[in-house]
């Protein structure tokens, strides 16, 4: 009967599933926080007195943050747990927008997008960290795309929602009411969130013992050389945390597989995508906002399938991956050797593929975490993560430079953009090349994947 007692494992599925919502929610006010310049950037201009170089700027150095905070807070979540790098990612985000809803100054407004990339960096690692913590094995590789889709619906809310407010409050009270939101969350997290189940019968900062999964090029951790010894000993204890990480195969096929699925999805959502449908290929404002739009809906309508792929069938996670990776490439380079503008039906036939990459990449995020042993899933997964946000920004960076030269050089608006693109999908060849040699490595001598286990 649905109604009668429940079993201890029951209860303890409800909560699992409770603190993934509840990381999840704290995943979506991420997002909402790192596209919220998209529907404000005319706003922004006329605020800072800036242009569209000085604005990018905004968006890179977010970028740049998150990037370069990603490992060391995959390292932070796994030995401090994800409760209170969580509650910190939250506070330091409030801060950060509530930064950049009172200052009218440049530099203090670049600050505190640093505030924000810095605290995004640690939410999607906290977040599958206290989901591999909670829940079952073989629910997590679809709750984490499930993660993804809340934080799509983050994405939403900084469109139309977030432009009527700042239409109707203005500037600081709706940027300063999200500062409060931000933080009001942390309380929840520090009151409702814990870190695992049965948090007495572990010890604080390395939850499971070691497991049979390690890898076992692992070497036992000696006695450190004297010269190391005057290195402080968390330090030192971080860095043999994200060798060993490195070291095994699965993580570096997980970088990869981020790297080439998330690039050119990402340069086109954050920054790119629009000036590149407005004036490389002459949509209206109106019809590139919807296919924007639409880049959305496919990312939260694919991540729970390849989620149910990846959880039923793990072996396909690289086939579905390199597959998706191949289909956008294609599909680029139809769009770029297209004479003139591209029809409509093949724009909307890139924007679905690039809508399927945020999930393909996920899967490089799980391959890594479940190559690991679980007491370092948030370091494997942002290792791999590193992969998407390096190669993010060697697209951002690649398309930005590609444009000013073919601006300098006089071509019109339509070629610019088409060589700019070009450029960027070159990282397609270099990152698949690079993932198939991972891939090979990772196959047995019978030529079926290794399906490397977590703990
Ligand atoms: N789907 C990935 C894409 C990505 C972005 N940066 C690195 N990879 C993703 O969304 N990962 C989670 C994240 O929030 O970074």
């Amino acid at each position: 009967m649905a109604n009668g007692p429940r079993s201890p494992h029951d209860r303890t599925l409800r909560r699992g599933l409770l603190m993934w919502a509840l990381g999840s929610s704290v995943y979506l006010v991420a997002i909402f926080h790192r596209t919220s310049l998209g529907v404000a950037s005319g706003l922004a201009g006329r605020r800072f007195r800036i242009g569209p170089a000085e604005l990018s700027m905004f968006t890179v150095q977010q970028l740049v943050a998150a990037a370069a905070l990603q490992l060391p807070a995959g390292v932070l979540v796994d030995r401090f747990g994800p409760r209170k790098t969580l509650t910190v990612a939250l506070l330091v985000m409030a801060v950060g927008q509530a930064a950049f809803a009172s200052t009218h100054s440049f530099p203090l407004g670049l600050a505190a997008r640093t505030l924000l990339g810095l605290g995004d960096a640690a939410t999607f690692v906290g977040v599958l960290r206290l989901t591999t913590s909670w829940c079952p094995e073989r629910r997590i590789a679809l709750l984490v795309q499930l993660t993804s889709v809340l934080g799509m619906a983050g994405n939403l809310i900084s469109t139309v929602p977030l432009r009527m407010t700042l239409e109707r409050l203005g500037w600081t009270p709706a940027f300063l009411g999200a500062a409060l939101l931000t933080t009001a969350m942390a309380g929840v997290v520090v009151g409702v969130v814990r870190d695992r189940p049965h948090v007495a019968a572990r010890t604080p900062n390395r939850p499971a013992p070691p497991s049979a999964s390690r890898d076992r090029t692992e070497p036992p951790r000696d006695e450190p050389p004297a010269s190391a010894r005057r290195t402080p000993t968390w330090l030192r204890e971080m860095r043999a945390d994200i060798s060993a990480v490195r070291r095994v195969r699965g993580t570096r096929l997980g970088f990869w597989m981020c790297f080439t699925g998330a690039f050119s999805f990402m340069a086109f959502s954050l920054l790119w995508g629009f000036p590149f449908l407005t004036r490389g290929q002459g949509l209206s404002a109106a019809a590139a906002g919807r296919l924007l739009m639409l880049l959305v809906v496919v990312n939260m309508t694919i991540g729970p399938v390849f989620g149910q792929i990846a959880a039923t069938r793990p072996g396909s996670r690289v086939r579905v991956n390199v597959t998706t990776s191949a289909i956008v490439a294609a599909l680029w380079a139809c769009v770029l050797v297209w004479p003139g503008p591209a029809p409509l039906p093949l724009l909307i036939l890139l924007v679905t593929a690039l809508g399927m990459c945020g999930p393909s990449s996920m899967l490089g995020a799980d391959v890594a975490r479940t190559s690991n042993p679980g007491d370092r899933a948030a370091t494997a997964a942002a290792m791999a993560n590193t992969g998407g946000h390096a190669g993010t920004l060697a697209a951002v960076a690649l398309v930005g430079a590609a444009l000013n030269v073919a601006e300098a050089l006089g071509f019109t608006d339509r070629t610019t953009y088409t060589v700019a693109f070009a450029v960027q999908w070159t990282l397609f060849p270099i990152g698949v090349r690079i993932l198939l040699r991972h891939t090979g490595k990772l196959r047995t001598s019978d030529g079926q994947e290794t399906q490397p286990t977590r703990a």
